[in-house]
């Protein structure tokens, strides 16, 4: 674990993002288990350590284990340990993760990739404190605190039934949700300058100055992987067009394909005889509904509505 102030190196602008960094602050003293919520890139696992930090583990093992790396049956011995010879391949004996980390967090990232059976292994030891090697009849205990994140919705895959909505509820007593980029658009200009800032002082070299078109390109694109995708744009501009003035036509071209094609589904053409806007828009609503099976939150979403503003439009249509 890194000895510097992890909270410092989340940079933000955004007043959504410093008041969800406010509540890492206050969750990361209670040791609560965590569940960390977000697209890939947004700083899931930089809010993992800065809740370890604030915490009094803080001196102890910080451990993270990406879930979708494992297969089914390697997850239950890399988490849980085994003794030799549990299973074919097993030469030797293996304390497994949870008590590498004991005393202090296991971040177990990318949770919704767990199995059902090892899903089931975690909330006894979440509830317990609690588990059994595999091949071990001995019960163990070890003080661990768990924060678990994850991409996916984890209530959708629990109303499929691939995560179980026990561990789902035990996991989200304390939420954390961090926005996307794309939702946070104060933060896209001002975060790419400063990585430009500072990676260009790290390789020494004069930071390349953007047009205010190629910004505007930029501010438009939807940002799939954050944070990284942007640091990483800031950190090809600096090495290719150290010194000089990058327009659109330096910016990546899957970049502004990206933005294109983003523009053209936004775009709805008119048709020549015009359209009953109402008419569509209550159709839209129903149709989000139908797509989700009834789920308002997900439906306002589809729509890219606030829930607040899709129940009241529900209503203006009186759709039930
Ligand atoms: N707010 C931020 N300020 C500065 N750097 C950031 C910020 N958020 C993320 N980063 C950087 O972006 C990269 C991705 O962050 P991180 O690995 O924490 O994301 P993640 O959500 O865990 O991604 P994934 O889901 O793909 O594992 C890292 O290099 C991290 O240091």
């Amino acid at each position: 674990m890194r000895e510097d102030n992890i909270l410092e190196q989340i940079w933000t602008q955004s007043p959504i993002f410093e008041s969800v960094l406010r509540s890492v602050q206050i969750v990361a003293a209670t040791g609560a288990t965590t569940l960390i919520l977000g697209e890939s890139g947004t700083g899931k696992e930089l809010v993992a350590q800065a809740l370890h930090q604030g915490s009094d583990r803080r001196h102890a093992p910080f451990i993270t284990v990406n879930c979708a790396t494992f297969t089914e049956s390697l997850a239950e011995s890399q988490l849980f340990g085994h003794k030799r010879g549990a299973f074919t391949g097993a030469q030797a004996d293996y304390a497994g993760l949870i008590r590498a980390a004991d005393g202090g967090t296991l971040f177990l990232d990318e949770i919704g990739e767990l199995s059902l059976p090892v899903q089931a292994k975690l909330l006894r030891f979440l509830e317990t404190g609690e588990f059994m090697s595999l091949g071990d009849s001995r019960v163990q205990r070890v003080d661990v605190r768990i924060i678990a994140a994850t991409h996916r919705d984890l209530s959708a895959l629990a109303e499929q039934e691939r995560f179980r909505a026990d561990l789902y509820y035990r996991l989200q007593v304390v939420p954390i949700e961090l926005p996307p980029l794309r939702a946070r658009q104060g933060d896209i200009d001002w975060l790419l300058s400063r990585f430009i800032e500072t990676l260009s002082a790290r390789y020494g070299l004069v930071p390349p100055r953007l047009t205010a078109n190629a910004r505007g390109v930029l501010r438009r694109h939807p940002w799939p992987g954050n944070i990284r995708e942007l640091r990483n744009l800031a950190e090809r501009l600096v090495i290719l067009h150290a010194g000089k003035v990058v327009d659109v036509e330096n910016l990546p071209f899957a970049l502004r394909s990206a933005v294109e094609s983003a523009e053209s589904t936004r775009r709805f053409s008119l048709p020549e005889n015009g359209v009953d806007l109402e008419a569509v828009e209550s159709d839209l609503l129903r149709q989000a509904l139908a797509r989700t099976g009834g789920n308002k939150s997900r439906a306002a979403r589809l729509l890219s509505l606030s829930r607040d503003t899709f129940l009241y439009r529900l209503k203006k249509f009186s759709i039930q």
